[in-house]
């Protein structure tokens, strides 16, 4: 029987800015139709690794990645990847909403318009199930025509979400994406999360313990751009196995 290969998988990933090294030879797989959240104190290298695993970092001056990142089974570092492809197959929703100025159907719409789709017909059905599977459409239906930014910041990040989802991705990565938001905006971002595992596999950046015990499958903590402790939720924060997971635990730091 041939070995299932994971989704996503990085191996021995090292990220310099510059001459300084951030990340440390980071291997983690990240199982297909789970949560898995990625924790750690301020400054551990969170946000800069969840980047490589879409090639945002591109984006960033004298940004250096060694190791391999491999989307089934390919590196998404070859030469022959076109990251802007690859970022609508693996989207990435922000901490704060990056929307554009445009309205709510055409930011939803961007991505597919950016792929060549133009038929009205196609569009609209997948803007209306792109909000829908955001859970935002009911809030929105009545007002696709209107400014995008000016929804509050939680429908904001909702719309943001669908603006991934209309690219069809079979990744999620998300880097604090309810750190702005009200206690309300964030379960319904969390339960939107919860759903959508289930067509989608999910990468969450959060400082919030809470929130990484409630929604996710698999947890890794960082530490000084070092992976501490990887491994399935319950037994993360019931019975870790480092030390120093205990105390970051336990608010000793970060
Ligand atoms: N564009 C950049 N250029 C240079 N150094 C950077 C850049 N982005 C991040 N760093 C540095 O890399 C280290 C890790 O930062 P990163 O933002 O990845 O950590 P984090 O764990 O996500 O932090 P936080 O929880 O505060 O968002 C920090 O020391 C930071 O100053």
């Amino acid at each position: 029987m041939t070995e299932k290969i994971p989704l996503l998988t990085a191996k021995n990933v090292t990220v310099s800015y510059g001459k300084r090294e951030t990340v440390h030879q980071l291997s983690l797989n990240f199982p297909e139709n789970k949560i898995t959240a990625i924790m750690g104190p301020s400054g551990s290298g969170k946000s800069t690794f969840l980047r490589c695993l879409n090639r945002s970092n591109d984006l960033v001056p004298e940004v250096q990645v060694g190791g391999e990142i491999q989307f089934r089974g390919d590196n998404i570092y070859a030469k022959k990847v076109n990251p802007a492809i690859l970022r609508t197959k693996i989207g990435m929703v922000y901490q704060q909403p990056t929307l554009f100025p445009f309205s709510i159907y055409d930011n939803v719409a961007f991505s597919q318009r950016m792929l060549g789709l133009h038929d009205r017909k196609m569009m609209q059905e997948i803007v209306e199930t792109s909000l829908q599977q955001a859970a935002i459409w009911d809030e929105v239906k009545d007002r696709l025509a209107t400014p995008a930014q000016a929804l509050s910041g939680g429908q904001q990040q909702r719309v943001c979400l669908a603006s991934v989802l209309a690219a069809k991705p079979e990744i999620i990565l998300l880097d604090e994406p309810t750190s702005a938001l009200d206690p309300i905006a964030s379960a319904k971002i969390e339960a939107t999360l919860i759903e959508l595992k289930k067509l989608y596999t999910i990468v969450i950046v959060t400082h919030n313990l809470q929130q990484a015990s409630r929604i996710s499958d698999q947890v890794a903590f960082l530490l000084d751009g070092q992976l501490v402790e990887t491994g399935p939720t319950r037994p993360f924060f019931m019975n870790p196995r480092e030390q120093a997971t205990s105390d970051y635990l336990n608010g000793k730091f970060g």
